[in-house]
């Protein structure tokens, strides 16, 4: 049985046109059925508008896999929370693996955005997870909750619903090399006990979701251990019909 509080965030990465993304949300509204899971698609920015109109009236969410650190002004090629807020988007994606390696963001960047995100009440999904080297090192906790730590410099929650973590192993991502339900929930655990000492009491409560090669054959393992509480997905969140099985698995 899906945990009532269940997020299923889709990640489509640098993928469809705004065309393209209108119709695939036409096509998965039609056939869409009732979940216990929260649907959520981060899509580019230039999509959300599309999504906007095609998801009008269905219980998917929609938000963006980045956000600027800043209000407004003079950071050309930025897009600010009030820009995202005005198109209806309720996430935002920070810190994943992707924008830490290939725009070089620290994780002082990425709790700048988290802060960014929550000053307009969007939800930021924070990433963090560890590279192979650490991992075989044996020391993915302790890298996993200093990452956590600093990603979550400056931030207060009042309620847990304000925030979501993802750990999403470097080394599972696109690989599809998926850490066992084991490795996730250990991890989940981990951050999960984190989180209560960063943030308070409330911080027990936030959704921690896995990332790294979910896909319908193992969604529902993964999403069953006690401090998963739902996906980030890639590769698999492309296809309307592979988003309708994890949907399916989670039922
Ligand atoms: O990076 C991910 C989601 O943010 C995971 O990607 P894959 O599901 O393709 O491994």
């Amino acid at each position: 049985m899906t945990k009532p509080n269940t997020l299923l965030a889709l990640n489509w990465k640098m993928n469809k046109t705004p065309t393209e993304a209108a119709a695939w949300a036409t096509e998965l509204k039609g056939q869409l059925p009732s979940s216990a899971a929260t649907l959520a698609i981060m899509a580019p920015a230039i999509d959300l508008p599309a999504l906007q109109t095609a998801l009008a009236g269905s219980p998917v969410q929609y938000g963006a896999q980045d956000i600027s650190a800043n209000p407004s002004g003079a950071y050309t090629g930025e897009i600010s929370a009030a820009m995202l807020l005005d198109v209806n988007a309720k996430y935002a994606v920070v810190g994943h693996s992707e924008r830490r390696e290939y725009h070089a963001e620290t994780s002082q960047v990425v709790a700048s955005k988290a802060r960014a995100a929550m000053s307009t009440g969007l939800v930021p999904i924070i990433c963090v997870g560890e590279g192979l080297e650490v991992r075989e090192r044996g020391e993915h906790v302790a890298y996993t909750l200093d990452q956590l730590r600093e990603s979550l410099a400056g931030i207060t929650v009042a309620s847990a619903e304000q925030i979501v973590i993802a750990y999403e192993p470097v080394w599972a991502i696109g690989t599809g090399k998926t850490a066992t339900a084991a490795d996730a929930e250990e991890l989940c655990a981990a951050i999960r006990g984190a989180l209560s000492g960063l943030l308070g009491e409330v911080g027990a409560d936030v959704q921690v979701l896995y990332g790294g090669s979910v896909k319908g054959g193992n969604i529902a393992e993964i999403c069953g251990q006690p401090n998963v509480n739902g996906a980030l997905v890639g590769g698999a969140a492309l296809e309307v019909g592979s988003v309708l099985e994890m949907v399916n698995a989670l039922k």
